[in-house]
C-alpha cells in the first residue's frame, strides 16, 4: 500500500464523516436514521475501488468504536455496534468493497479512461443497498426484537433515498474518473 493509497483512504473517511454533519432523519418504523453518510460509502467504493473503499469505511468504524463523534448526530462509541444501527455501520465495509469490486470488474476499462455510468450505478445499488441491507436488516431485527418483516420495511423506506444517493455517487465517480483516471484498487 502506497502513501497515495493511505491519503485517499483518509480523504474518503473524512468525506463520510463530513456527510454526517447533516442531521440524521428518523423514520417511524425502526430506530435507524436516514443519513447522507451512505452517499460517502458508495463514493468510496465507486471512486477508490474495493480495498481502499472498504479501508475508508473500516477507518470510520474504527473511529466510531474509539468513541469519536463521527456518525450523524455526533454519535460514536463502542455501544453503537450492539445497537440497532450497528449492522448497517459494519455493513458499510463489505458494501464499499462490493461496490468497488463491481466497478473494477464491469465499469472501468483501459486503466480508468473508459467508464460506464450505468455500470457504476448498478455497482452502487448492489454494494450500497443490497449488501449493506443484508447485514443491517437482520442485525436491527435481532437487537430490537422487531420481526424481520418490520426491519425489512424500514430498509424499504431507506431504499428510495439510497437509490438517489447511488445515482449521485455513480455520476460523481463516472465524471471524476473521466477527468482524473483513478484505477480502482
Ligand atoms: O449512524 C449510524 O449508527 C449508522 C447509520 C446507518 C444508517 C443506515 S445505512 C443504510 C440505510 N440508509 C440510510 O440512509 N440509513 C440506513
Amino acid at each position: 500500500m502506497s502513501t497515495q493509497d493511505l491519503v485517499l483512504i483518509a480523504l474518503f473517511c473524512a468525506v463520510i464523516v463530513a456527510l454526517g454533519l447533516l442531521p440524521p432523519v428518523s423514520i417511524a418504523v425502526i430506530p435507524v436514521p436516514v443519513t447522507l453518510q451512505t452517499l460517502g460509502v458508495m463514493l468510496a467504493g465507486a471512486v477508490l475501488g474495493p480495498v481502499r473503499g472498504a479501508g475508508a469505511c473500516a477507518l470510520v468504524v474504527l473511529l466510531t468504536v474509539l468513541g469519536l463523534p463521527v456518525l450523524s448526530g455526533g454519535r460514536g462509541g463502542l455501544g453503537v455496534i450492539p445497537g440497532p444501527t450497528g449492522g448497517y455501520l459494519l455493513g458499510w465495509i463489505p458494501g464499499a468493497f462490493v461496490t468497488g469490486w463491481l466497478v473494477k470488474r464491469f465499469a472501468v476499462r483501459a486503466g480508468g479512461r473508459l467508464t460506464s455510468l450505468a455500470a457504476h450505478f448498478a455497482a452502487c445499488l448492489v454494494g450500497g443497498l443490497l449488501v449493506v441491507y443484508a447485514v443491517g436488516v437482520p442485525w436491527t431485527s435481532m437487537t430490537t426484537g422487531l420481526g424481520m418483516g418490520k426491519a425489512a420495511l424500514g430498509a424499504a423506506y431507506f431504499a428510495i433515498g439510497d437509490t438517489l444517493k447511488a445515482a449521485v455517487a455513480a455520476a460523481v465517480a463516472h465524471h471524476v474518473r473521466r477527468s482524473y483516471p483513478i484505477e480502482p484498487r
